[in-house]
């Protein structure tokens, strides 16, 4: 558990968006320290994919300031974000679903490539020594997260919560720094939500990935978080460990109480 000892890896000062002049996130201010998981909850439309959004340089903020390992990113794009370390799965699992698991997890490898596409097109010595490097990254990943069974299987054709797994490991084979996860236990079983939960967790540990993740199901970010933001209508009204967040009066009317 490290909230909220060690320093803070990403830092949200006063992010306000807003669509056509239409509010979706006023004023939110948060730090995610380094090596913790952070979970947003609040109720739909309160404003947690925009956020996602926000943080890896799909949105841009009409207001506020971002600091990722400290360094303000006042205009990130999405491939600067994942330069930085930051990957990110979808709520719509967005993976190709006509591949295979390793090579969509191959993909996930993209940035990690040395190389020229040349010496990848012309198949040199060096390009297919790079080749067999990032084929052994994906290998690993797919070990870790116990797909060997599937990694030739064509994804469009595995159970929808195997495919959440598959997305997981794309963005885990980019090695990132920060891992966003945006609703990875929608649609599972209890026992889907605890495997995923599993290898949250000792992703978390093993690697050390800072993790934010978007989850309704409330008892599993209470086992699961070491530090809870709640949103409702765009705002933040819960921010702290998990126990005082649940005891948050304001959150239990929000969110785990009966006004919605
Ligand atoms: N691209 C967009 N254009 C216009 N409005 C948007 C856009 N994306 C989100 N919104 C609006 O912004 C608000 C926040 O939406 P957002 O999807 O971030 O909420 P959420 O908390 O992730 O909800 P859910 O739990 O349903 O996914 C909503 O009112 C939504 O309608």
């Amino acid at each position: 558990m490290s909230y909220p000892t060690s320093q803070p890896l990403l830092e949200l000062d006063n992010i306000s968006l807003a669509f056509k002049g239409v509010k979706a996130i006023s004023n939110i201010s948060f730090a995610v320290a380094d090596g913790e998981i952070c979970a947003l909850i609040g109720p739909n439309g309160a404003g947690k994919s925009s956020l996602l959004n926000v943080i890896n340089g799909v949105y841009r903020p009409q207001e506020g300031q971002i600091r990722f390992d400290r360094v303000e990113r006042p205009r990130m794009r999405p491939h600067q974000a994942a330069e930085l370390g930051i990957a990110r799965t979808f709520q719509n699992i967005a993976l190709f679903r006509s591949l295979s698991v390793l090579d969509n997890v191959l993909t996930g490898r993209n940035l990690r490539r040395q190389g020229h596409w040349l010496g990848q097109a012309l198949r040199t010595p060096g390009a297919a020594a790079e080749e067999d490097r990032q084929r052994e990254a994906a290998e690993r990943v797919i070990e870790f997260l116990r797909l060997q069974p599937w990694r030739d299987a064509v994804v469009g054709r595995l159970p929808y919560g195997l495919q959440k797994r598959v997305e997981l490991a794309r963005a885990l084979a980019a090695e990132p720094r920060l891992l966003l996860l945006d609703e990875p236990m929608a649609g599972m079983n209890a026992g889907e939500k605890r495997e995923m939960s599993r290898f949250i967790v000792e992703t978390n540990r093993e690697f050390g990935t800072t993790v934010v993740l978007i989850e309704h199901d409330i008892g599993v970010v209470m086992g699961i978080s070491d530090h809870v933001v709640v949103l409702d209508y765009g705002r933040k009204i819960g921010d702290g460990p998990p126990d005082a967040v649940r005891r948050d009066p304001e959150v239990i009317a929000a969110y785990l109480g009966t006004r919605h």
